[in-house]
């Protein structure tokens, strides 16, 4: 699959003027409309949008539209220049919807080259035949690796430096075990894989995994109750690694030994495994933890544990997991309106019902977590894609 990313290359990061208005309405008027994606920084947005003063994310998703009304199927404002804001905050608009990608920020001079280059790693993801998020979360995820791989680089007399594309290559596990900072959006479409699942339909965990991303997962969780810890643990790894290279945080149901032992994103606890609270001793502060809450107080005790996130459920009644007491949509709601932490439902949702359970509006309910709906399927991808494409088009809890 080919790919047309354009990077309007302007404005350098340092404000100096690399292409002035004579090539204004060549942008505008043949390149914009052919693009897949434009990626601009603040600077560069301004320009095309005739001076526009770009100061707060809300502006930046204004000149999102306004940009995305020019022609392009795809635009990525970035915000590395935003002032007050202690994470470099982007934004990506399809026309549809928001995605406001956050991470922190790396404070360096050797960011020379970085626009081409997050433009370059979003064309690659592209022609490997990725959607544009997955693509765009992979570029951002190299370009920050790098610039925390080189922030300390001393080249140059100039006020930027360059930096590394390299590390891939000198510093293999460094590139692969930065942990991100949770997003609770990561929520928006969990896929939970089940072993007796995947065994009758003839398909390996890893397969699974792969297949619901590629339809669009968000995040993964690994719930193999049936699987020797050996084998598990070789799984997981393999797991982790296709995890990584998509930027889909990959969690472990109840094993907090094997998630320390695969160097996983974080686990999933219900009320009768390790308790949240010894689960982040063993795990430290950075890994994800989930909590499966029927009730408020359960609700509560997950986030006085430390906790990242909760689980609740089952909304509806469910074959996956015995004598699951549901809760309901109203139970849904009463735990998300007393959580401090974002919330993913579960529990007999579908491409049927998962609407329904989003429009309950609360807004900490951050989206769904699906087993059979995904997994007791012949395509794991196709089912996750569909799911995926109806919880985007009702436009709850995708921003
Ligand atoms: C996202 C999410 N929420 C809830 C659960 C259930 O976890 P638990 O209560 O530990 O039950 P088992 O999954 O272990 O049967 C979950 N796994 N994920
Ligand atoms: C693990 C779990 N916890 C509460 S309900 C449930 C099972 C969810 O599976 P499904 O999506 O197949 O109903």
């Amino acid at each position: 699959m080919a790919a047309l990313v354009v990077d309007p290359v302007m404005v350098s990061t340092s404000g100096d003027v690399l292409a002035g208005p004579s090539i204004l309405s060549t942008f505008l008027e043949e390149l914009l409309p052919m693009a897949d994606i434009i990626t601009p920084n603040l600077k560069e947005a301004s320009a095309l949008l005739n001076g526009m003063q770009l100061e707060t994310v809300d502006d930046m998703r204004s000149a999102a539209r306004l940009l995305h009304n020019m022609g392009p199927k795809n635009v990525l404002v970035k915000g590395g220049d935003l002032p007050d804001s202690s994470d470099a905050v982007d934004i990506l608009y399809n026309g549809h919807n928001f995605y406001e990608l956050r991470s922190p920020r790396i404070r360096t001079r050797n960011t020379h080259g970085t626009g081409c280059s997050l433009a370059s790693s979003i064309a690659a993801e592209v022609a490997k035949g990725y959607p544009m998020l997955s693509a765009v979360k992979v570029a951002k995820r190299f370009v920050e690796t790098a610039l925390d791989y080189s922030k300390e680089i001393d080249i140059g007399n100039g006020p930027q430096g360059p930096f590394d594309h390299l590390l891939r290559l000198k510093s293999h596990s460094q590139a692969c075990h930065r942990q991100q900072p949770f997003d609770p959006s990561d929520l928006f479409l969990y896929a939970v894989t089940d072993s007796r699942m995947n065994k009758r339909w003839g398909r390996s965990i890893i397969d699974a995994v792969k297949a619901a991303i590629d339809g669009g997962a968000t995040i993964i969780q690994l719930r193999e109750k049936d699987a020797e810890t050996k084998d598990f643990m070789e799984s997981a790894k393999a797991c982790i690694r296709i995890c990584r290279l998509h930027g889909v945080p990959l969690l472990i149901n109840d094993r907090v030994d094997v998630a320390i032992a695969c160097d996983a994103d974080g686990v999933h606890v219900g009320q009768s495994d390790m308790p949240a609270r010894v689960a982040r001793t063993l795990l430290g502060p950075e890994k994800i933890i989930g909590v499966s809450c029927k009730t408020p107080e359960q609700a509560e005790q997950a986030w006085v544990d430390g906790a990242d996130y909760i689980g609740c459920g089952g909304v509806y009644p469910t074959n996956t997991k015995e004598n699951n007491i549901t809760v309901g949509l109203n139970g849904l709601k009463t735990v998300c309106m007393a959580s401090k932490l974002p919330v993913v439902a579960i529990g007999g949702i579908g491409v049927s019902n998962a609407r329904a359970v989003m429009e309950i509006r609360t807004s900490n309910l951050k989206g769904v977590a699906v087993v059979s709906a995904l997994f007791d399927r012949e395509c794991v991808q196709a089912e996750t894609r569909k799911l995926h494409e109806m919880l985007l088009g009702s436009n709850i809890g995708s921003t």
